[in-house]
């Protein structure tokens, strides 16, 4: 293994595993950390956690932990995946688990680099937008548990890192991969040890990826690991495979625990093409009228691609909050859906398409998944999955990525189509 990832949730592990595997790298996302070495000749480790909300203590030991495995693994270089929003809040996460890999890898600096621009993230001046809005005006800003209410990533991160932030300007990046290796030098020689890299098109993004070959960690969205493989094929380090992919026939269902806008238009259109859906009202989970036995019952009633969701808009959600507890119905409704997919895979369903990253955690956990084989791209940013040695496939997509239809689509390329 020559790349080692560790990804802060589950959508975004198998993201940035979907970049590398398409990059022609053999990719497998980890559930956790693995108990035993890799088995056979994997070259990028994405190792996924449940890290991103967790408290900041929490998501450096558990980091800490990903990256001994990796490197025992015999690793090269790292990368820490965040969110292409760069979903954090002001104790962290982002910030405290970077400082505390750089001062275990004994590195001078990490790029900072949340930009994606296929799903409309840019970086500009350190500002991040998303489309053509500024981060904070998004609907990031409404976010249950990371709401993001300032576009700059420099200050963002400097609320939750020890060290002071440095800054690569889009100019400089303009001039290619030498210019940005110096001036990446000149901000670790000002006392900057992250430095956060502008970036608005691929291109971009792949002169970072010719300056990163030396950099040990690599700190950001799946983008700036368009770059990476380059460095390690070019030099033979690797070999370029291409992913021999089988879908996996049976019962589908979809899940959605995600209030973010893109899902919430997914699960309208579900509804308005009359396809099976089961809303999940936070209230009913919360006073325990809604039981995961009841609602497995309910999604193996149906035929085609059964939906169950708790997406709601934000005032619903924050009312839940006020009413329940913000972590607290986070943690009810995450537990329900992580229950609802043990039983129904006891059930022979063997398809599952899920959306949100607290909530693919969660379900793969409750799916006892250690280990995913990477396969074909179902929309940007989100791959089709493969249990190791089980004929389960899942997608794990992040709540704001995928087309209308994504649901349909994914049901699809899980089981094998196109
Ligand atoms: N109706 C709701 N009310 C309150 N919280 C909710 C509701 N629906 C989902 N949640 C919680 O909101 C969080 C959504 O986060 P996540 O699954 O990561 O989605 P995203 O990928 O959009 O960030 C989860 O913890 C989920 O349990
Ligand atoms: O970088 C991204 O935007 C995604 O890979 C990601 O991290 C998804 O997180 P959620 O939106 O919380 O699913």
């Amino acid at each position: 293994m020559i790349l080692g990832c560790i990804g802060d949730d589950f959508t975004g592990s198998s993201d940035l595993a979907n970049t590398l595997a398409k990059s022609g790298i053999h990719t497998v996302q980890y559930c956790g950390v693995p108990k035993g070495d890799a088995h056979g000749d994997v070259a990028a480790g994405v190792i996924a956690l449940k890290s991103r909300t967790i408290p900041a203590t929490e998501a450096v030991a558990q980091s800490l932990e990903a990256l001994e495995w990796l490197k025992r693994q015999g690793c090269r270089q790292f990368f820490f995946k965040c969110c292409s929003t760069f979903d954090s809040t002001d104790e962290g996460n982002i910030g405290p688990v970077s400082e505390a890999l750089l001062d275990e890898l004994d590195a001078p600096v990490a790029i900072v680099c949340p930009a994606f621009p296929t799903t409309g993230r840019t970086l500009y001046m350190g500002h991040l937008f998303v489309g053509d809005r500024l981060l904070s005006e998004s609907g990031m800003e409404n976010h249950p548990l990371t709401p993001m209410r300032d576009a700059d990533i420099r200050r963002v991160l400097a609320r939750q890192s020890k060290g002071r932030v440095g800054h690569v300007p889009w100019p400089i990046v303009c001039e290619g991969a030498g210019a940005i290796r110096e001036a990446l030098a000149s901000e670790a020689d000002n006392g900057c040890r992250l430095v956060v890299v502008d970036a608005i098109r691929d291109q971009d993004l792949m002169e970072i990826g010719v300056a990163a070959k030396d950099i040990r960690l690599v700190t950001g969205g799946s983008g700036i690991a368009l770059g990476l493989p380059r460095n390690f094929l070019d030099v033979g380090l690797v070999k370029s495979t291409t992913a021999c992919w089988a879908g996996v026939e049976g019962p589908v269902v979809a899940l959605a625990g995600s209030v973010s806008t893109a899902t919430r238009t997914q699960v309208a259109r579900h509804r308005q093409c009359g396809l099976p859906a089961f809303e999940i009202r936070a209230d009913d989970v919360m006073t325990g009228r809604t039981t995961a036995s009841e609602l497995a019952a309910w999604l193996l009633a149906q035929d085609g691609i059964p939906l169950a969701y708790s997406s709601a808009k934000p005032e619903v959600v924050g009312r839940a909050q006020q009413r329940f507890g913000k972590a607290e119905t986070a943690a009810a409704i995450e537990s329900l859906f992580a229950e609802t997919a043990k039983l129904l895979s006891k059930q022979g369903v063997t398809r599952f398409v899920c959306a949100g990253g607290e909530t693919s955690g969660a379900i793969v956990s409750g799916l006892g998944i250690e280990a995913l084989e990477i396969g074909p791209e179902i929309d940007p940013g989100v791959p089709a999955l493969k249990v190791v040695g089980q004929e389960i496939a899942v997608a794990l997509k992040s709540g704001n990525f995928g087309a209308e239809d994504f649901f349909e689509k994914a049901a699809v390329v899980l089981g094998g189509g196109q």
